[in-house]
């Protein structure tokens, strides 16, 4: 066998290098090369694997041009510069390490937290210039302050658990967040709304989503105290950077602590040159400890997977071996898809999920189809969860996950039944997959249907009375949406109804509020899978 070859296109450890030696992989170092996108172009061609950190964006173009790559291996959290569906359509394992940098990154937020509240960057430089400017500098402390934490994950839950060592009054805002694990992490959980009201620091620790960008605009800054100070280590189109220079102006944001912006490099931006704006050039996970850490670890993963074909932490597959890979694979399109649509359907903190496996599918490996399930479902809050680390997730935020197997007991071959158990309400969504091999939806809160996952979906669910259609469908013609397909379904006549539409692009949200706006709407979805 012909030994695999791997580029490192940015600055990892030399660690890295050494492991993949040591495995016997011939590895190419040029930390400088993810810069240079058209030289990465021209070379991805003879590599079997690609490792990375942020500076490399492996895009669709790139992908297209890497005839062999097998795997791209991230050292560290975000994996928003790799085009995922690009390398899943190429049968791309893409991979991170989940935790290998958590404790820096906190560590980074909490420094920059106490350098806004003393301007340590800004005496320094007057210091430095020969002012000694005693009367300039007044801090605050931060003994006693409140700290709002927006998104209690990996790294979030560490800054809280720092944050109340400093002797700060914690309260958090995430959607995924259980009392029960509020209450181990000693945080008072809160709505966003109340969190913007009451915080004098607010720090952000959620990944980059269509939910998330710009989670703090104009009109959330408005909501928070006069002299709040705002500390982003998370992703930079969290906070609409235009609308934070405005509130920095006007003195209603007495600081802001940045290390992440909506376009890096960031060798220009707005904010830079303000009295008080601190930034750092995306260093969050630049120390030694975790650089060694992601590192290592990539470098053993990627090795891995290379040598054997197990597959850990990868985003877009579940571990799986190359002879279960042909069976599993719709049924895996299918429970991701299902878990897709039952998480995006899902608004507040999930109790239980219950995955019911009838028929054949309930002799295959059905450990990885639940994991798929849960990366699915997880997904469009948490962006970055893979279907290894869904489980584990999962069982952190204390959601119970049970599977059902039962033989032959439906009228499908094989049938998968998502139950959904929230704080507020039961869901269950079921599917199969037709010989064709493409999954379908066939049962929504028990009204029957038979309908494809389209790319953008809109789901209505309303009560079955004569008027809705011609009103819904003008709505759309109205706004120059498309329609390709049409699903009805309905528990009885006159009762509870559903309408699951595939359109054309995407739903804009003006026109999911016209049609939540129709008498006979109780919910108006967008969907995208
Ligand atoms: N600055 C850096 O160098 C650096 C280093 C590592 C990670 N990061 C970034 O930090 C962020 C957090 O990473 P992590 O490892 O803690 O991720 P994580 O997945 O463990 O946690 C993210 C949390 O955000 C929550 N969340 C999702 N949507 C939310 C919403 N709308 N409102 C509030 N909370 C929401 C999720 O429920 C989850 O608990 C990511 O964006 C990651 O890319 C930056
Ligand atoms: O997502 C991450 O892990 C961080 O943003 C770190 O990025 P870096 O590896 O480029 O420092």
């Amino acid at each position: 066998m012909t030994k695999p070859k791997v580029l490192i296109s940015d600055a990892l450890s030399p660690a890295a290098v050494q492991i993949f030696k040591d495995r016997g992989i011939e590895v190419d170092f040029q930390p400088n090369l993810g810069k240079d996108k058209d030289k990465l172009a021209d070379i991805i061609g003879d590599y079997d694997g690609l490792a990375i950190r942020s500076a490399t964006k492996a895009t669709a173009k790139i992908i297209e041009r890497a005839k062999r790559l097998k795997v791209i291996g991230r050292a560290g959290i975000g994996v928003d510069n790799v085009e995922i569906p690009a390398a899943t359509a190429k049968g791309i394992i893409v991979m991170n390490t989940p935790f290998g940098n958590s404790i820096t990154t906190a560590e980074h937020a909490i420094t920059m937290m106490l350098s806004l509240a003393r301007e340590i960057p800004q005496a320094d430089a007057s210091t430095q210039a020969g002012k000694w400017e005693k009367n300039r500098f007044m801090g605050v402390e931060i003994t006693g302050k409140t700290l709002g934490v927006i998104g209690c994950g990996n790294i979030g839950s560490i800054v809280c658990d720092r944050a109340q060592g400093l002797r700060m009054k914690v309260i958090g805002f995430d959607p995924f967040l259980t009392e029960e694990r509020a209450l181990d992490l000693g945080v008072e959980k809160v709505e966003l709304d109340e969190l913007l009201k009451r915080a004098d620091f607010i720090t952000l620790h959620t990944p980059l989503t269509d939910k998330t960008r710009n989670i703090i605009d104009a009109a959330a800054i408005a909501k928070m105290k006069q002299g709040v100070r705002i500390i982003n280590c998370a992703r930079g189109g969290l906070i609409d950077e235009q609308a934070l220079l405005e509130a920095l102006d006007s003195k209603h944001v007495a600081g802001a602590a940045l290390d992440v912006f909506a376009e890096e490099p960031a060798t220009s931006n707005a904010l830079f040159g303000h009295a008080n704006v601190i930034c750092t050039p995306h260093l969050g996970a630049s120390t030694t400890e975790a650089q060694e850490n992601v590192a290592l670890q990539i470098a053993e993963q990627m090795s891995d997977y290379l040598l054997t074909g197990a597959i850990s932490n990868a985003i877009n597959f579940p571990s799986i071996t190359a002879e279960e890979a042909p069976k599993l694979k719709p049924f895996i399109a299918l429970a991701e898809k299902l878990g897709s649509f039952a998480g995006q359907l899902t608004e507040s903190s999930i109790t239980k999920i219950q995955i019911t496996y009838e028929g054949q599918v309930a002799e295959m490996k059905t450990r990885a189809l639940t994991s798929a399930v849960l990366a699915g479902l997880l997904r469009p809050m948490l962006g970055e969860v893979n279907v290894v680390s869904a489980p584990v997730i999962a069982k952190e935020r204390g959601m119970v996950v049970d599977e059902v197997l039962r033989a032959g007991e439906s009228d499908y071959e094989s049938l998968i039944t998502v139950a959904v158990t929230t704080e507020h309400q039961d869901r269950a969504v079921s599917g199969t997959v037709y010989a064709d091999g493409k999954p379908r939806l066939v049962d929504i809160k028990g009204i029957r249907v038979d309908a494809e996952f389209g790319k953008s979906m809109i789901y209505v669910t309303n009560e079955d009375k004569p008027g809705f259609i011609g009103k819904f469908a003008s709505l759309l013609g109205d706004a120059k949406i498309n329609i390709a397909t049409f699903h009805l379904g309905r528990v009885a006549p006159g009762s509870d109804a559903i309408a699951l539409v595939e359109v054309d692009g995407a739903v804009p949200a003006e026109l999911l509020a016209k049609i939540q706006a129709l008498p006979q709407v109780k919910q108006a979805k967008a969907l995208a899978f």
